[in-house]
């Protein structure tokens, strides 16, 4: 399938057997966004990990993940190529907003002239036009969120997890840059995966739902 596909994936801290949530299968199309939601603690940012190649110390995880039909198991992080955006998107304080753009850049672009010219036409997308010389610390949150949004995608991705990246932000601001991260997705077609504690984020994705729930045998319940 062309797009993300996890089978029978389920994850355990080292020191105990006992998985976090029943193994989880799910097939995400390129284009599509699927949602996880569930209780604060069952491992929704855990799976994002396991997805991305960041296994935390301390955990195992089981199963297989696939990228278009490519097994990236055991493939470290950076030959996943699957971006991540987290709520707290931090950019580089000590580079310019352009320098933090540049960074995220895929090798493929070189030169100095098309790199330039990769990260004004990104920054002109995000509606920052004019912005590649300022200080991070200068940008509303908004603004900062839009350009480390740009920076993953400048690493031409081939899919995306989201862990809350729009939690920290008022609500008008919310749906804007809802719209404005959902609509990349879907123009660049690749698959993405979104953890959210808000109901809007999951209709306005409009993608298969995942609940991880709460089981007897699982987590911290134990079965009697
Ligand atoms: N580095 C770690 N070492 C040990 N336990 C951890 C570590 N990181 C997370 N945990 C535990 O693993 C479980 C899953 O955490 P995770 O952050 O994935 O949950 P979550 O569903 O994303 O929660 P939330 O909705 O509150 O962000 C939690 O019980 C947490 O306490």
């Amino acid at each position: 399938m062309r797009g993300l596909e996890l089978q029978s994936v389920s994850i355990h801290a080292e020191n105990d057997e006992t998985p976090l949530f029943p193994p989880l299968t799910l097939r995400v199309p390129r284009g599509v966004i699927a949602t996880v939601v569930g209780p604060s603690g069952i491992g929704k940012s855990t799976l994002l990990d396991v997805v991305g190649g960041h296994l935390p110390r301390g955990f195992g995880a089981t199963g297989k993940v696939l990228l278009d039909d490519r097994d990236v198991t055991h493939l470290p992080a950076e030959r996943r190529r699957i971006g991540v955006l987290f709520q707290d998107a931090a950019l580089f304080p000590h580079l310019s907003v352009g320098d933090n753009l540049a960074f995220g850049l895929a090798h493929e672009v070189r030169g100095r002239t098309a790199r330039r010219a990769a990260v004004a036409a990104a920054l002109e997308q995000a509606g920052l036009a004019g912005f590649a010389d300022r200080d991070p610390a200068t940008l509303s949150g908004g603004q900062r969120a839009r350009a480390a949004l740009m920076r993953t995608l400048l690493a031409e991705p081939c899919a995306l997890l989201l862990d809350e990246p729009f939690s920290k932000l008022d609500p008008a601001l919310r749906s804007d840059l809802r719209q404005f991260v959902f609509s990349h997705i879907r123009d660049r077609n690749i698959p993405a995966l979104l953890v959210t504690h808000d109901d809007a984020d999951a209709v306005e994705a409009d993608g298969p739902v995942v609940e991880l729930e709460e089981h007897p045998g699982y987590g911290n319940i134990r079965a009697e």
